[in-house]
């Protein structure tokens, strides 16, 4: 009922539900406590997230400090995203390090972005729907986010700069060197 694939970083895991599909469409358990159980993950989430994006619109890179640090469990019900995952553990020995997937609506896989990583990703088509559980309830006063372009991560965005679309919060945000980050 559920693939589950290591990526380039421990701990965040590309997860693929089954799809039913018949002449009528399709039905998928896009989350299911149980089979994730079996899989050897056992999450609890508090809160479903649903963003909209244009092409080029990037989303990051963002997580909440402790004691509100999230889990994310990510997935794309329309168009695709590349979505990335950063661990900003200091006493990781991948802190730093990145890795990346394309969501998308087509291929139905899911990212799992643990606590102590900020995540973040870019459209890569218009009207891009990206939607998200999280395990902690979103808290303002915990809300950081980090350059998505900060050359000490160096992700490889798959569009230019200049195509970018960014919050003025995502402009502004301080490199990772300068980040409340996590031990
Ligand atoms: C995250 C969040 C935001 N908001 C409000 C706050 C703002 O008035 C508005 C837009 O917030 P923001 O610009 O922070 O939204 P994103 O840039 O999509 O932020 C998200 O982007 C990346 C991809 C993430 O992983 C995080 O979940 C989250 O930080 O929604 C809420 O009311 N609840 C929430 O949980």
């Amino acid at each position: 009922m559920l693939e589950v694939k290591e990526t380039g970083l421990p701990g965040v895991l590309e997860i693929v539900p089954r799809r039913f599909g018949d002449d009528r469409g399709f039905f998928s358990e896009v989350w299911n406590s149980a089979t994730m159980r079996e899989a050897g993950l056992d999450l609890s989430f508090v809160q479903d997230n649903h963003s909209r994006s244009a092409k080029g619109v990037l989303r990051g890179l963002h997580y909440q400090l402790e004691p509100e640090a999230q889990i994310k469990l990510v997935r794309v019900s329309r168009g695709s995203v590349y979505d990335v995952a950063v661990d900003i553990r200091r006493s990781s020995p991948t802190f730093g390090q990145w890795t990346a997937v394309t969501l998308s609506a087509d291929s139905w896989n899911q990212l799992l972005v643990p606590a102590g990583f900020a995540h973040g990703f870019l459209a890569l088509e218009d009207g891009s729907e990206v939607q998200y559980k999280v395990s902690a309830l979103y808290s303002p006063a915990h809300d950081r986010g980090i350059r998505p372009d900060d050359p000490a991560i160096g992700v490889e965005w798959p569009l230019p700069r200049e195509q970018w679309l960014l919050s003025a919060k995502d402009q502004d945000a301080p490199l990772l060197a300068e980040a409340d980050i996590f031990a």
